[in-house]
């Protein structure tokens, strides 16, 4: 990564105000300020929580050993952080849009000065995803500084003649205006991409934010707003605020908090309660998918079997939008298998330091789903293609599973983990009831030459993407990124980030007589 020589700080300068001296714990942000957690009593959970006032992270690729402490925040420190981001908003919205994307600027300048750190606590990702991760998203801050000036400095003017029986003797001025406190709660598998993906829209749009990083990647989540707290230095201090602590144990409380205007949600089906729990607030929920990759007998086979083994196993399996099943016709099938027998077989397993492309998945728990998942399809008669099944602790060597039926829970289920089941359909009907049947509706992906039938059968999938010859993705940042059905509610990129986290505005000048433009 190309590093700025934004400030001459160190590394570990920059980030010391975030360690509790006493016993190396992470800080929590509130109002400018690196804190260490109240009181065990305030806890949501009740004053007879007996719970510690930190809460430790594990490595999976350690024998889940204890990685990170941080804090267990109450919901006194809840309270506050709304509080504070609440004062800060007020006065955030009086800065002139061009200084809060000058702010956002500095910020993705110091996640390039001070990526490594940021990196490095991205324990599970191979070294080399971990890199590009910081580097996706310093882009995306910059990127969300540079479209909200344009979409923020447009408006819109209606004049009232339009409407029957109405002369022009009314001027409609429409802005976009703040919502004020959005609520930002990203997943554990991208903690910096899809924070930053929800703080730089909300900030540049005039709001404050409340961050609640993901156990798993809490402290990337830290560090990463500690260059948002420093770039925003001068500003009002309360702009953004991180709490952090376990969701089971905040969750609720912070969803259902008066204090959030908005909520900007990417996880699994927790999202569907934190939907229930928000109050008359807009949300943006991404959530699970099983995304299906088509392919049909005219494709080109070396571009699907590149498209599924990218698709299916890029940080072992561990994103939304990872391929999760697959219909071929019966006609290709063998051929299109063996090509990605060949390339899965290439790929390597260990451990992230080493830039392994399979590492462990995130716990102990997910992996335990996954071989059950394998299990059941394997005693239904599915047959593993990439060698016996093969499992040490978190990590689980990358898997075909062929021959998956819809009787088995793999054919509905999401993996989140190096596991791809086959299903071989007879024709384009039969491929479309299985993506159309999931409850899923992400992204899925079709494999042709013909392009009548790709879109043909794209415009039949009802999936927020769909992606013709490529396999699923949500990058670049900047494109639309919407699930249907129980994958999400609103539409993530950039652009659409910002329209969600503000609102409409009207402003109606009555004249005293009618005016027509050049009608003098
Ligand atoms: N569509 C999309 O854009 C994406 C979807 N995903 C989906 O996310 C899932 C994996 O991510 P994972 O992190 O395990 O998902 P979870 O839904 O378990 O957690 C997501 C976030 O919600 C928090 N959380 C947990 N309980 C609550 C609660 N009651 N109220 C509010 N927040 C809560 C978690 O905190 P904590 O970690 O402390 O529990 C975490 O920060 C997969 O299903 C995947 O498909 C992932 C990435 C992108
Ligand atoms: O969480 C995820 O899975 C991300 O949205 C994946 O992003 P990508 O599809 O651009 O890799």
């Amino acid at each position: 990564m190309t590093t700025t020589p934004c400030d001459e700080v160190d590394d570990e300068t920059f980030y010391a105000p975030l360690r509790d001296a006493s016993d190396g714990s992470y800080k929590f942000l509130c109002d400018g300020e690196w804190r260490s957690a109240s009181a065990a009593a305030d806890h949501p959970a009740g004053a007879s929580s007996r719970r510690p006032n930190v809460v430790t992270n594990a490595n999976p690729s350690r024998s889940n050993a204890p990685a990170f402490s941080f804090q267990a925040c109450t919901a006194d420190d809840v309270d506050e952080a709304y509080e504070r981001a609440k004062m800060a908003h007020k006065r955030w919205a009086r800065t002139p849009l061009h200084e809060r994307a000058a702010a956002l600027h500095r910020a993705a300048a110091l996640m390039r000065a001070h990526w490594k750190p940021i990196a490095d606590a991205l324990v599970a990702k191979s070294a080399k995803d971990a890199k590009a991760e910081v580097a996706r998203s310093a882009d995306l801050v910059d990127y969300a500084a540079e479209e909200g000036l344009r979409a923020l400095s447009e408006g819109g003017l209606l004049h009232s003649d339009a409407w029957k029986g109405t002369s022009r003797c009314k001027l409609c001025m429409v802005t976009k205006v703040p919502l004020g406190v959005v609520l930002c709660i990203p997943p554990f598998n991208y903690p910096v991409n899809l924070a930053v993906s929800k703080i730089a829209p909300a900030i540049i749009a005039g709001n404050a934010v409340v961050v609640k990083p993901p156990t798993q990647g809490a402290v990337a989540g830290l560090l990463t707003a500690q260059c948002f707290a420093s770039a925003l230095t001068g500003m009002p201090p309360g702009l953004i605020n991180v709490v952090t602590g376990r969701g089971s144990e905040i969750g609720d409380y912070l969803t259902s908090h008066r204090g959030a205007n908005c909520i900007s949600f990417t996880g699994g089906d927790t999202g569907i309660s934190v939907a229930r729990n928000a109050r008359m607030v807009p949300i943006q929920m991404e959530l699970g998918g099983k995304d299906a990759c088509v392919v049909f007998p005219d494709a080109d086979l070396d571009l699907a079997a590149a498209a599924i083994v990218k698709g299916g196993f890029s940080y072992s399996g561990q994103r939304c939008t990872a391929v999760k099943a697959r219909s071929i016709s019966t006609l290709i099938a063998d051929a299109l298998v063996e090509k990605v027998i060949a390339k899965v077989e290439r790929l390597t397993v260990g451990q992230p330091e080493d830039d392994a492309d399979i590492t462990a998945v995130v716990s102990a728990k997910s992996a335990d789903f996954i071989e059950g998942l394998v299990d059941d399809a394997l005693s239904k008669g599915a047959v593993a293609m990439t060698g016996s099944w093969r499992r040490e602790e978190n990590l689980i060597w990358p898997t075909l599973v062929d021959r998956v039926t819809d009787d088995m829970r793999l054919c509905w289920e999401e993996p989140f983990g190096p596991v791809v089941p086959v299903v071989r359909v007879t024709d384009e009907i039969e491929a479309l009831r299985y993506v159309n049947e999931s409850k899923y509706g992400l992204q899925g992906c079709v494999f042709t030459r013909d392009v009548d039938r790709a879109i043909r059968f794209g415009d039949a999938m009802e999936t927020g993407t769909v992606q013709i010859n490529g396999p699923p993705a949500r990058g670049p940042d900047h494109f639309p990124f919407q699930g249907f059905k129980d994958s999400g509610i609103g539409s993530q990129g950039v652009r659409n980030s910002i329209e969600c986290m503000t609102k409409t505005k009207s402003t109606v000048i009555n004249l005293s007589a009618p005016s027509y433009a050049m009608g003098g």
